[in-house]
C-alpha cells in the first residue's frame, strides 16, 4: 500500500525504486477492489480438456456477440407501429404504407453503414446460439454431467435455453414484416386457446384486438431488456456454479471423483478461450457476410389480412409450430365456450416435453436412488437407457421440426402436405420408441465390443498362418491407459425392495410408489441394460495365454 512510501508529495522517487507500471496499476486496483486474493485463488483453477467442453463456450461467445450487435441495432431501430409511407432507397417499396418498425429495419438494411451486416450477424448468432445450447445441453445429458451436484446448474441452463427461444421469437417479431406478423398471429392463436385466461392475456398483451398498436413496443422492451437481463444473470450464475463445482472430466488414469486433471485457467485456458472467441466471431461474421438471413424487403410489411407462403419460424421454434400444424383441428363446446383442443393440446405437449427434460436429473436420481456426487462423466454407451431416452427425446423434437416445415417439405420434394402430416403423426408415437430400441441395442453392442477389446486386445489387421494351416488375426494388447478407460465405469445395481417379511415374520409395509420405483429401476437399469464388465479373473485367464491369439 502507498503508506509504505517515504516520498514527500510532489518529489518524484528515484526511478530504480519504482515498481513496474503494471504492478503499480495492479496495486492501485487491488487497494480499492481487493481482487488479488480472489484472482490468486482462481487463476490457477484447473480445467479438464475435451473437445465437447467447447460447446458451452460457443454459447457464451455467441451470446456476447448477440449483445454487442443488438446494442448497435437499438441505435437505429424504431419500435413503433405508427404508419408511415416509405420513401427510402429501396425502389420496389416506394410509396408503400408500413409501420415505423418495418421502415426502420429497411433503413438498417439499406442506409445504415454496416447495418445489414450487423443485422445478419445478430440473427445468425441467435440461430447458432440456440443450436449451441441444444448441443451443449445434450453433451451434458448424454454424459450424465447433470447429476449431483450439478442439478441446479442444469436447471439454470435449461431456463437459458427456453428464454433463448423466446428472446429469439420476440427478436424476429420486431421488424414487423409479413413473416414476423404471421408468427405473432400464430402466438396469439395459441394464447387464445388457453381456457378462461386466454382472451384476457391476449387483450392485455396486444393492448386490445389483434394486432393492436402496442405489441412491437412491448416486445422491444422484452427483447432488449427483460429477457436478455434475466439471461445475463443466469449466465453469470451458471458460470459461477461451473467454477464452484469444478468441471467434470472423462475417466482416465489418475482421474477420480475427488480431483480434476487438466490445464490451469491462466494462462492456458484463457489464451485458448480468447482465441476461440475470435474464431466464433469470425465464423459467424463470414456466414453473415455471405448468407442472407431474413431478407425482410422480399415479402413486405405485415398486414393482418395476408399470410406469406412458406412461412417458417427460426429453427428453434419449428418444434412448437410442428405440434400445431399436425394436430387434427379438434374443437369441443363446454358450457357455451369453445375449447380449441387442436391448439391447446399442442401447447400443453410443448410444455410437457420441455418440462420432462428440465426435471430429468431429479427423475433419474429418484429412480436410481443414487444420491452420490458424480464428477466423472459416463460414456453414453455405458448408460444405455439414459442415452436411448435422450435420443428418443431428440427424435420427437426433430419429427416435430419436420411437421413445422411441412409446407417446405411438400413444395421442395413434391410431396402431399397431408401425407407429411400423417407421417409426422405416426412418427410422433412410433419414432421415439424405435429410436429408444435401436439406440439401446447400439449402446449394448458397443459395450460388448469394449469388453471384447479388453479381453482379446485390438485387432491389428495382421493375419498369421499357424503351423497346422489355420489363419488367425493377431490381436494386440491394449495400453494400460486404454484398458483403464474401457473398464473404469461403474455399473448400476437396480434398487431392491428387499424381503417384505423380517425374521420374526413381521410384515413390512411397502408403498405402491416404492414398488413402482423398484420396477422402474430394474427395467431401466437392470441386468438387461448392461453388459457385465470383464472381471480381473476373466482378464487374467484369457491374457495368460489360453485362448489368446
Ligand atoms: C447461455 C447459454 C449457456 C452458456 C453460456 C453455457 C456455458 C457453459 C460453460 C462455458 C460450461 C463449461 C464448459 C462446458 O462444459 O461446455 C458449461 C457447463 C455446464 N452447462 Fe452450460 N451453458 C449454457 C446453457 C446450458 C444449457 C442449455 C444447459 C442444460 C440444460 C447447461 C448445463 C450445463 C451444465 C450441467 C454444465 C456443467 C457441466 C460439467 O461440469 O461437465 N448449460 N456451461
Ligand atoms: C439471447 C438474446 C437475443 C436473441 C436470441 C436475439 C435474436 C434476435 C433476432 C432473431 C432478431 C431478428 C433480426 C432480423 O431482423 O433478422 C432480433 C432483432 C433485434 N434485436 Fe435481438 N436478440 C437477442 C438479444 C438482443 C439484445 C440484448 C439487444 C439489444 C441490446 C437486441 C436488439 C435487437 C434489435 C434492436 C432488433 C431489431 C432490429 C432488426 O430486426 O434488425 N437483441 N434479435
Amino acid at each position: 500500500m502507498s503508506t509504505a512510501t517515504t516520498n514527500t508529495p510532489g518529489a518524484a522517487a528515484p526511478d530504480n525504486r519504482k515498481a513496474p507500471a503494471g504492478e503499480r496499476v495492479a496495486d492501485w486496483a487491488d487497494g480499492r477492489l481487493g481482487i488479488y486474493s480472489l484472482a490468486k485463488a482462481n487463476m490457477r483453477k484447473i480445467f479438464p480438456d475435451h473437445w465437447s467442453f467447447m460447446l458451452g463456450e460457443i454459447c457464451l461467445y455467441s451470446f456476447i456477440i448477440i449483445i454487442l450487435t443488438g446494442v448497435y441495432l437499438t441505435l437505429f431501430f424504431h419500435p413503433s407501429m405508427n404508419e408511415v409511407v416509405y420513401h427510402g432507397p429501396y425502389e420496389p417499396m416506394q410509396g408503400i404504407r408500413m409501420s415505423e418498425a418495418y421502415a426502420s429495419t429497411l433503413n438498417i438494411s439499406f442506409d445504415v453503414r454496416g447495418g445489414l451486416l450487423v443485422r445478419q450477424i445478430h440473427h445468425w448468432a441467435a440461430v447458432i446460439f440456440l443450436a449451441g445450447m441444444f448441443v451443449h445441453m445434450f453433451r451434458v445429458f448424454f454424459t450424465g454431467a447433470y447429476r449431483k451436484p450439478r442439478e441446479i446448474n442444469w436447471l439454470f441452463g435449461f431456463l437459458l435455453f427456453v428464454l433463448g427461444m423466446f428472446t429469439g421469437f420476440t427478436g424476429y417479431s420486431l421488424p414487423d414484416d409479413l413473416l414476423s406478423g404471421t408468427g405473432v398471429r400464430f402466438t396469439q392463436g395459441a394464447i387464445l386457446s388457453m381456457p378462461v385466461v386466454g382472451t384476457y392475456i391476449s387483450m392485455f398483451l396486444f393492448g386490445g384486438e389483434f394486432p393492436g398498436g402496442d405489441i412491437i413496443a412491448r416486445f422491444y422492451s422484452i427483447h432488449i431488456l427483460l429477457l436478455p437481463g434475466i439471461m445475463l444473470g443466469l449466465v453469470v450464475g451458471h458460470l459461477i456454479l461451473v467454477f464452484y463445482h469444478k468441471h467434470t472430466q472423462f475417466a482416465g488414469p489418475g482421474r477420480t471423483n475427488k480431483n480434476v486433471v487438466g490445464m490451469p485457467l491462466l494462462p492456458v485456458y484463457m489464451a485458448k478461450a480468447g482465441g476461440f472467441f475470435f474464431l466464433v466471431f469470425g465464423f459467424i461474421s463470414v456466414i453473415a457476410a455471405i448468407a442472407t438471413i431474413n431478407p425482410i424487403w422480399g415479402i413486405g410489411p405485415y398486414r393482418p389480412d395476408q399470410v406469406s407462403t412458406g412461412a417458417q419460424p427460426d429453427w428453434y421454434m419449428g418444434f412448437a409450430e410442428g405440434f400445431v400444424r399436425v394436430m387434427p383441428g379438434w374443437e369441443i363446446n363446454l358450457w357455451g365456450h369453445t375449447l380449441v383442443l387442436g391448439v391447446l393440446i399442442p401447447l400443453v405437449l410443448f410444455g410437457l416435453i420441455l418440462g420432462l427434460l428440465a426435471l430429468w436429473p431429479f427423475i433419474e436420481s429418484w429412480i436410481t436412488g443414487d444420491k452420490r456426487e458424480h464428477h466423472i462423466l459416463d460414456k453414453p454407451r455405458n448408460a444405455p437407457t439414459r442415452t436411448a431416452l435422450g435420443v428418443a427425446w431428440v427424435t420427437i423434437y426433430f419429427v416435430m421440426l419436420i411437421g413445422g416445415g411441412n409446407d417446405i417439405w411438400a413444395t421442395h420434394f413434391d410431396l402431399s402436405l397431408n401425407a407429411i402430416s400423417w407421417f409426422v403423426r405416426v412418427a410422433f408415437f412410433a419414432g421415439p420408441v424405435l429410436a429408444f430400441i435401436v439406440t439401446r441395442r447400439i449402446c449394448l453392442g458397443l459395450q460388448r465390443r469394449d469388453k471384447e477389446k479388453v479381453l482379446h486386445g485390438r485387432e491389428s489387421g495382421l493375419i498369421k498362418r499357424l503351423p497346422h494351416g489355420e489363419f488367425v488375426e493377431v490381436h494386440e494388447p491394449l495400453s494400460p491407459e486404454h484398458l483403464h478407460k474401457l473398464t473404469a465405469h461403474e455399473q448400476y445395481k437396480p434398487l431392491e425392495i428387499g424381503p417384505t417379511v423380517d425374521e420374526n415374520g413381521v410384515e413390512r409395509k411397502v408403498s405402491r410408489l416404492q414398488k413402482v420405483r423398484a420396477r422402474l429401476s430394474k427395467s431401466l437399469y437392470g441386468e438387461d441394460n448392461q453388459i457385465a464388465k470383464p472381471t480381473a479373473e476373466e482378464y487374467k485367464e484369457i491374457t495368460s495365454g489360453h485362448g489368446h491369439h
